[in-house]
């Protein structure tokens, strides 16, 4: 067995559940093992309920103590009970889960695990799992891996799987060279493939991880250095000088250019007249003007006769930039002719789309990753504007070259990451620091509270809508179950319902919503016909609604700083007084300390760097933090030493054998040209 094995040859493994797999993207073994566990659980013994510690995750064997009380609110059925050990009582809730009632016996023992909280003087807990103690107590002792899910796959299932892969996989020769290996201290990627999945503690998953993490930069670093030698050599093709229609779209903008926009707007200009091809960073906190620049620099390119691509990580997004470029183009009679290319389009539809790009009659094409993979030609392609998640690697500069020789190319990122990551990060373009937010943005007013403080909240959301303003909720998880004692978008939209006046529209956004209920509900709440949005963080990138002015954050522990202030970027951009609220499920002292941060400032480079000095190497919020830079386990803030020493090992390497030709590194050579071909590398 091995990388290439379909997912179905894996014993206990059917049509059905190779379907539920497809979904996440798992087709074979190799994508099941490199679907790495997003958090673990370690089952402890039951604590007596006296000794339940607030606020984080626990297990007590307790009874049932009286009758379960049953209510309907709406479409939301409540369940309230007692539970009793020789300690105290818990009160517990669920919500639409009629299972708990037909489960319980009176008079029998059950383990109840989840998060104890304190609220009006008693012990409350909600949703808290149930076992027979003979099950739980099989659990205990080893480190559970706990992976994202799907409706109807569980973790049970994925757990089974990888089980059955370790057991038949063979391992090939280790592709990092021994050299390498060693200067590091770095397990072999077999071990480490084995320990990501099943450490028997904790000590053990962090070594695994490691040489991941390392793995994971060190081939993201190779493979940004053939990109370097790639870019340089390309000629600009597509001369361009400045035109009126660019000077004329500044002056005609409701507000002035920030001397930060001014000095990034010059850079681009001399980009795009100059000899090489433009491969350009634009870095700027959330909120701080990028999108304008795009506009500007794809507008230049337009009125010089060329056709433009903006690329979006999301549907959502990419109509977004769709309808602000239809309205532009409308309001100041632009040269632009716009046209949406997203995957989500009938055949039709795009047929038609092909169609009008390929006569270059559409010069400004607006889209996701769709625009440069499907079959659209382009007439005369000279500039793609895209983002951190698409950036474009060899392979990707390959797919571009079939659309236009020598591209300029702008990646857009909101990331605040200080410089000396980005010079690694991004070693292969010029970057652009977009460091200075609109005068008139007002600083946002942040707070950080328990879950007690949720009443309060409703309340203040009532009077901001009230006031003809809309308000963002994020939970961590779709639905219920993915993840122990976290919030999640479905059942929490139904109890906020049931919190707020009936009049007050709420409605839920996921990444796992069919791509034209996605959009349908974003034009809704651009339109003001909803006021309430609860969301995962796939709302997280570049959405832009300037009425939007509160921002309610839940199990706000769970996120890193940098993507509280990414999500938190959603409010604060108009003339409205925003406000962000993070609701910490946990009431640890790092905790608060690390969330006070954001109460304290609202500049994402101050918030990075305060992020990655708080956090140790043992400092793990879940085994993989942000999804900046689509990295599948590194994270930026917390593996910058890991990073570093990738960098170290790239160039050390590079030095002594730049083609790979020596024996002991032909097997990473090989590696390299495989990855490079098969692996859809978004960032390499
Ligand atoms: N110089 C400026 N003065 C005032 N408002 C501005 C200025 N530049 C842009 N804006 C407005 O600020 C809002 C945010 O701008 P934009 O969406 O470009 O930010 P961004 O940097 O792309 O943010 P994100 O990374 O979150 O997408 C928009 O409504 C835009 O019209």
């Amino acid at each position: 067995m091995d990388d290439s094995t379909n997912i179905i040859d894996i014993k206990g493994i059917g049509e059905k559940t190779a379907k539920l797999f497809g979904k996440l993207n798992i087709n074979d073994v190799g994508g099941l093992l490199r679907n790495y566990p997003r958090d673990y659980e370690t089952f402890k013994e039951p604590v007596m309920i006296s000794d339940a510690p607030a606020g984080e995750i626990c297990s007590v064997r307790a009874c049932l103590a009286g009758n379960i009380a049953a209510k309907k609110v709406r479409n939301l059925t409540i369940l309230n009970f007692e539970i009793r050990d020789a300690g105290g009582q818990i009160f517990m809730t669920y919500f639409n889960t009629s299972y708990v009632k037909s489960m319980l016996k009176k008079g029998l023992f059950y383990i109840f695990r989840g998060i104890p909280l304190k609220k009006g003087g008693r012990f409350v807990m909600e949703q808290a799992k149930i076992y027979k103690p003979e099950e739980y107590f099989k659990l205990t002792g080893v480190m559970q891996p706990r992976y994202s899910l799907t409706a109807g796959l569980t973790n049970n299932m994925v757990t089974k799987a990888v089980k059955q892969a370790l057991a038949h996989y063979r391992f090939g020769e280790d592709y990092l060279p021994e050299e390498i290996r060693e200067t590091q201290q770095l397990i072999s990627y077999g071990q480490a493939i084995e320990d990501i999945h099943f450490p028997k503690d904790f000590e053990e998953m962090l070594i695994a991880r490691r040489r991941l993490v390392f793995d994971e930069f060190f081939l993201f670093l190779l493979a940004l250095r053939k990109c370097k030698e790639h870019n340089e050599v390309l000629q600009n093709i597509y001369p361009m000088v400045e035109v009126a229609e660019t000077k004329r779209l500044i002056e005609a903008l409701p507000y002035a250019l920030t001397g930060a926009q001014k000095r990034v707007w010059e850079e681009i200009r001399q980009d795009l007249q100059g000899e090489k091809v433009m491969n350009r960073l634009i870095q700027g906190d959330v909120g701080s003007g990028k999108t304008i620049l795009a506009f500007l620099s794809l507008l230049m390119c337009v009125s010089n006769g060329y056709q433009g691509a903006m690329m979006a990580p999301t549907e959502v997004l990419a109509r977004q930039h769709f309808e602000a470029a239809s309205k532009l183009t409308a309001k100041y009679k632009l040269p632009f002719v716009p046209m949406l290319l997203t995957g989500s389009m009938t055949a039709k539809e795009k047929r038609e789309a092909y169609e009008e790009i390929k006569s270059g009659r559409a010069n400004l094409v607006i889209g996701t990753h769709a625009l440069i993979q499907e079959k659209a030609e382009y007439k005369n392609l000279a500039l793609v504007v895209t983002d951190e998640q698409h950036r474009f690697g060899v392979r990707q500069r390959e797919t571009l070259a079939g659309k236009g020789e020598n591209v300029h190319v702008i990646v857009m990122s909101a990331t605040p990451i200080p410089r000396t990551l980005a010079i690694i990060l991004y070693g292969d373009l010029d970057i652009s620091i977009v460091d200075e937010l609109p005068a008139n943005r007002l600083p946002i007013k942040n707070c950080v509270v328990s879950t007690d403080y949720r009443e309060k909240a409703y309340r203040f959301i009532e009077k901001e809508v009230q006031a003809g303003r809309q308000v963002y909720v994020i939970c961590p998880m779709v639905e219920e179950g993915e993840l122990e004692g976290a919030e999640n978008v479905i059942s929490y939209t139904e109890k906020l319902k049931s919190a707020l006046p009936s009049k007050i529209q709420t409605a839920y956004l996921h990444g796992k919503m069919r791509p034209a209920d996605k959009n349908q509900v974003m034009e809704e709440f651009a339109k003001r016909n909803i006021d309430v949005l609860v969301s995962t963080t796939v709302i997280e990138v570049g959405i832009n609604v300037p009425n939007a002015t509160v921002m309610m954050v839940e199990n706000a522990e769970r996120f890193g700083l940098a993507q509280l202030h990414q999500l938190r970027g959603r409010v604060g951009r108009g003339e409205h007084q925003s406000y962000c609220i993070f609701v910490s499920g946990s009431d640890k002292k790092q905790t608060m300390e690390r969330l006070d941060i954001l109460n304290h400032s609202n500049d994402g480079f101050f918030i990075a760097g305060e992020d990655l000095k708080l956090r140790g190497p043992g400092d793990l919020f879940g085994i993989r933090q942000s999804g900046i830079m689509n990295f599948k386990i590194g994270d930026i803030y917390q593996d910058t030493d890991v990073l570093k020493r990738a960098k170290e090992s790239v160039d050390a390497l590079l030095l002594r054998d730049e083609k790979l030709e020596e024996d002991g590194h032909l097997p990473l050579k090989l590696y390299m040209d495989e990855a490079l071909n098969s692996v859809d590398f978004r960032t390499i």
